[in-house]
């Protein structure tokens, strides 16, 4: 695969379950971009809070998103041509902190950023938050992270034009194809020429 003209920042959200980390080591892979796994960068704190079964608030979460907001950049910086983070982004205002990353970029040309949110039904959290064992994130959390999520909605998309909706209901496979035929379309106009078409 050639490189895209532009630095890329693929932010890659939705609540607990719904499969970020899969994705984003799936498009990583593809595109041979940087992975940055967003729970491993919540502070100490924040693990504990929801591990005893406290959903995060705002304030939890300030902090954790400047830091990942910077840590996308400072991959970029150092040569990647692209990254792919895992964050849930549930609200509208956590994604505006990542967007910042635009302004305190100083590449050239200007970085790219899109947030590919993964949407699923409260029965298909369940499903996997449950099937998953070890992960201090249990299902009584997936209703919290419900009640906080605010998806993107149609003027958000219109707008700010960085935000794809992937439905990840059906298999990885199913889920893979579709989240590539989003990424894929997005570097493709920025030049990169992909070879393996899933
Ligand atoms: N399309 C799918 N179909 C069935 N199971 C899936 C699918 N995608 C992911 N899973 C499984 O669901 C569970 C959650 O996936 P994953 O860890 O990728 O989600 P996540 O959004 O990163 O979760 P968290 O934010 O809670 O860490 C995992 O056990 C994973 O193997
Ligand atoms: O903002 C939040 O509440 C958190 O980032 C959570 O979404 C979890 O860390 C993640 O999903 C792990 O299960």
């Amino acid at each position: 695969m050639s490189a895209p003209n532009h630095h890329h920042i693929f932010i890659v959200t939705g609540p607990a379950g719904c499969g970020k980390s899969t994705v984003a080591k799936f498009l990583s892979e593809r595109y041979g971009f940087h992975y940055i796994e967003g729970d491993d960068f919540h502070p100490k704190a924040n693990i504990e809070k929801m591990s005893n079964g406290q959903p995060l608030n705002d304030a939890d979460r300030w902090d954790w998103l400047i830091i990942l907001r910077d840590e996308a950049l400072r991959n970029l910086k150092q040569g990647h041509k692209g990254v792919v983070v895992t964050c849930s982004a549930l609200k509208k205002k956590y994604r505006d902190v990542i967007r910042t990353a635009r302004l305190y970029d100083d590449e050239d040309p200007d970085v790219a950023l899109h947030f590919v949110y993964l949407q699923a039904s409260l029965e298909t959290l369940l499903e996997r938050v449950g099937n998953r064992k070890g992960h201090y994130m249990k299902d009584q959390m997936v209703k919290s992270q419900l009640e906080a999520l605010e998806e993107p909605d149609e003027e958000e998309i219109e707008k700010l034009k960085d935000c794809d909706i992937v439905d990840v209901s059906g298999t990885p496979d199913d889920v893979q194809r579709l989240a590539s035929g989003v990424v894929d379309k997005i570097l493709q106009k920025d030049g990169m020429h992909i070879t393996g078409a899933l």
